[in-house]
C-alpha cells in the first residue's frame, strides 16, 4: 500500500449563507499529482486554504502525513509548500536576493539551497535581473522555488498556470513534472481549465459548487475522451432505435442537435450506413470524431453538477 500524505473527510466550509465546501473527502497517496479542477467559483481555493491552515474554521477531518489530530496536522504542515496567492517579491532585487530574503527569515541553515534552488526552477541565468523585470513565467518559477525552499514533500499549488502564455505553462508544468520525479514530491494543484491539468496530473477530482462530481485516473480519462460516429439523418429518433437493435452492445445517444452519436469504432462505418440505407433513413452526415477535453469537462459539470446542486 502507499503511504498516504493528505486525507480530508467531510471538509465543509460555509461563509454566511454561501457554501463553499461541502463534504468533501480527498485522500492524496506519496508521489501522486493531483489536479483539482472546477469552474471559478468552485472551491478550489477554499479547499487549499484549509489543508495549508490559511482558513483554520471549517468543519470535517484533515489528516496530513498520517497525523489525524489537529495539533498534528499542524505541526506537519512544515512539509507542506504552497502557493495559494502570489508571493510577495521585492521588485527591485534578483531572484537570488529575493529568495536568500526569504531562507534568512525563514532560518535555513543550507547557504547552498537558493544556488540549488534557482538551478532547478531554470533562473540561475537571470543573475541581475530585477524581479520587476521578470515574465509571468519566471515569476511563477521564482514562487515553486520559494515553496519548495525549505524542502517540503507535498507542494500544493492553486491555478498554477493562471495567466500564462502557452509557453508558460508548458515550463511550468514540466517543471512540476520534473519535481515529482526528482524530487518525489506529491503534488496537489488547481485549475479552472482541465486540459491545463492534462499532462500533469496523475488523477483527477471534479469540483462544484463545493462538492466533489467527479473523480478518474489519467487512464480513465482517456477513455472517456473516446472516438465515436456522429450520424445525422431524417427521423433520428427511429433511426437511432433501429440502429440500437443492429447493433445491441454499442453505446449511443441522441444529442440536443439531433446528431446520433455511436460510441463503438469497431463497427465499420459502412455497417452504419446500410442498416441506415435499408430502413429507407436519409443519411446526410457519417463522420469519426473525438470528443474534446473541456466538452468533456463541461458534460462532467453539466450533468453530474445538477445531481448535487442545492444540497
Ligand atoms: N472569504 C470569503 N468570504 C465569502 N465568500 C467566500 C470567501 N472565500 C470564498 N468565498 C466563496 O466561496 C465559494 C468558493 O470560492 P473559492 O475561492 O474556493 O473557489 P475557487 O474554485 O478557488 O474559484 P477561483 O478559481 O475563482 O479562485 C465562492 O462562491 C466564493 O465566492
Amino acid at each position: 500500500m502507499s503511504e498516504t500524505i493528505l486525507e480530508v473527510k467531510q471538509l465543509t466550509k460555509r461563509y454566511g449563507k454561501q457554501l463553499a465546501l461541502n463534504n468533501f473527502d480527498l485522500t492524496v497517496s506519496k508521489g501522486e499529482i493531483v489536479g483539482i479542477a472546477g469552474r471559478n467559483g468552485a472551491g478550489k481555493t477554499t479547499l487549499f486554504r484549509i489543508i495549508t491552515g490559511l482558513t483554520p474554521e471549517f468543519s470535517g477531518s484533515l489528516s496530513l502525513f498520517g497525523s489525524l489530530d489537529e495539533q498534528g496536522a499542524l505541526e506537519n504542515r512544515h512539509f507542506v509548500g504552497t502557493i495559494i496567492e502570489a508571493p510577495a517579491f521585492f521588485p527591485d532585487l534578483t531572484a537570488k536576493q529575493n529568495l536568500e530574503y526569504y531562507r534568512i527569515q525563514r532560518n535555513i541553515k543550507d547557504q547552498n539551497r537558493v544556488d540549488e534552488m534557482l538551478a532547478l526552477v531554470d533562473l540561475a541565468d537571470t543573475r541581475r535581473k530585477k524581479f520587476k523585470e521578470f515574465s509571468l513565467g519566471m515569476k511563477q518559477r521564482l514562487a515553486i522555488a520559494l515553496a519548495l525552499l525549505h524542502r517540503p514533500q507535498l507542494l500544493i499549488f492553486d491555478e498554477p498556470t493562471n495567466g500564462l502564455d502557452p509557453t508558460g505553462i508548458i515550463q511550468v508544468r514540466d517543471l512540476l513534472l520534473k519535481l515529482a520525479q526528482e524530487e518525489e514530491l506529491t503534488i496537489l494543484v488547481s485549475s479552472h481549465i482541465l486540459t491545463e491539468l492534462e499532462h500533469l496530473a496523475t488523477r483527477f477530482v471534479i469540483i462544484e459548487q463545493g462538492n466533489k462530481i467527479d473523480e478518474f485516473t489519467k487512464g480513465e480519462l482517456q477513455e472517456r475522451i473516446q472516438s465515436y460516429y456522429e450520424i445525422r439523418v431524417n427521423k433520428p429518433l427511429a433511426a437511432i432505435n433501429i440502429l440500437q437493435t443492429a447493433f445491441p452492445d454499442a453505446q449511443m445517444e441522441l444529442d440536443t442537435d439531433e446528431l446520433i452519436k455511436v460510441y463503438d469504432l469497431n463497427i465499420p462505418a459502412e455497417d452504419l450506413a446500410d442498416t441506415l440505407f435499408q430502413n429507407e433513413f436519409k443519411l446526410s452526415h457519417l463522420v469519426r470524431k473525438t470528443h474534446k477535453l473541456e466538452e468533456v469537462f463541461l458534460n462532467m459539470i453539466e450533468s453530474k453538477g445538477r445531481d448535487t446542486r442545492h444540497v
